[in-house]
C-alpha cells in the first residue's frame, strides 16, 4: 500500500481506535494475525531484541499484505540511511522510532512519505516538555513504559500521567497492554488517543503471537 492510500485508510477509520500488533516474525503467524485485520503490523529491526526479524522473514513475504494493514518497522537509534534502505527492502509504510532519535530524523523520514511514530519511554517523572521539539515532525507519538530495555518490557505505566499531555500530535498507547485492560482503555478520556499497541502480553514465545488471545482482544475492544 502506498503512503497516500494508507493515510486515507487511517482517516477513514479515525473514529475507532487503531489496533497495532507488534513484534511479528513467522510467516504463518503473520497470516493468522492478518486474518484479524489489524490496522498496523509491526516488525522489529533492532538486533538486540528477542523479536528481531533477522533473516526469518523473506523480504518478499511482506510485499503482498492486505491494503488495510500498514506495515511498521521498529528501529532503535538507527541512521536515516539504514531506515530508508530497510523500509525500501521490506516495503514498509511506517516507521516506529523507539530510541533517542532526534526531531530532525523524524522530520527527514516523514518527508520521504513514510508514516512516522516516535516512541517515548514514560514513567511518573516523564517531562512532557520534551515533546515540544517533536511537534509536527511525526504523525503519532507512542507512549511506552520506561524499562530496562528499549521496548517489549511487558510492563504498564501509570496512564493517569497522560492527562498532563498538552500537545497536538495524536498518540498510541503501549507498554504491557493485556486482554484484561480493555475496559480500562475504554474508560480513558484522552481525545488524542488514537491507537493501541499490543506485543509481549500476547505471545506464546518471543515474536510468536497467540492469535486466539489477539482475536479476543480485538473483539472486546471493537465492541461499541
Ligand atoms: O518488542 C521488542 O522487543 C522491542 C524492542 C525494541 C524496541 C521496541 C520493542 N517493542 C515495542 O515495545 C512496545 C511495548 O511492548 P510490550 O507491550 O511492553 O511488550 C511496543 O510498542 C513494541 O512495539
Amino acid at each position: 500500500m502506498g503512503a497516500a492510500a494508507n493515510s486515507e485508510n487511517i482517516k477513514l477509520r479515525q473514529n475507532a481506535l487503531l489496533l497495532k500488533v507488534c513484534g511479528m516474525r513467522q510467516p504463518e503467524n503473520i497470516q493468522e494475525i492478518l486474518a484479524l485485520k489489524p490496522d498496523y503490523l509491526g516488525f522489529i529491526f533492532y538486533p538486540k531484541s528477542t523479536r528481531f526479524v533477522g533473516d526469518e522473514i523473506p523480504a518478499d513475504s511482506l510485499k503482498n499484505m492486505p491494503a488495510t494493514t500498514c506495515k511498521v518497522g521498529v528501529f532503535v537509534n538507527e541512521t536515516y540511511e539504514t531506515i530508508r534502505q530497510t523500509a525500501e527492502k521490506y516495503k514498509l509504510e511506517a516507521v516506529q522510532l523507539h530510541g533517542e532519535e532526534l526531531p530532525e530524523l523524524c522530520q527527514q523520514l516523514k518527508e520521504t512519505g513514510l508514516l512516522v511514530l516516535k516512541a517515548f519511554s514514560v514513567d511518573d517523572a516523564f517531562a512532557f516538555e520534551t515533546l515540544e521539539a517533536y511537534e509536527g515532525t511525526c504523525d503519532y507519538y507512542l507512549f511506552d513504559t520506561k524499562g530496562n530495555d528499549y521496548g517489549g518490557n511487558g510492563v504498564r505505566f501509570n496512564w493517569d500521567i497522560l492527562k498532563n499531555y498538552q500537545g497536538e500530535t495524536p498518540f498510541f498507547l503501549s507498554g504491557g497492554i493485556d486482554l484484561a485492560h480493555v475496559d480500562q482503555i475504554k474508560r480513558l478520556e484522552l481525545p488524542l488517543l488514537k491507537g493501541i499497541d499490543i506485543n509481549s502480553r500476547f505471545e506464546l514465545s518471543p515474536a510468536l503471537k497467540d492469535s486466539a488471545k489477539v482475536q479476543a482482544f480485538f473483539g472486546k475492544i471493537r465492541q461499541a
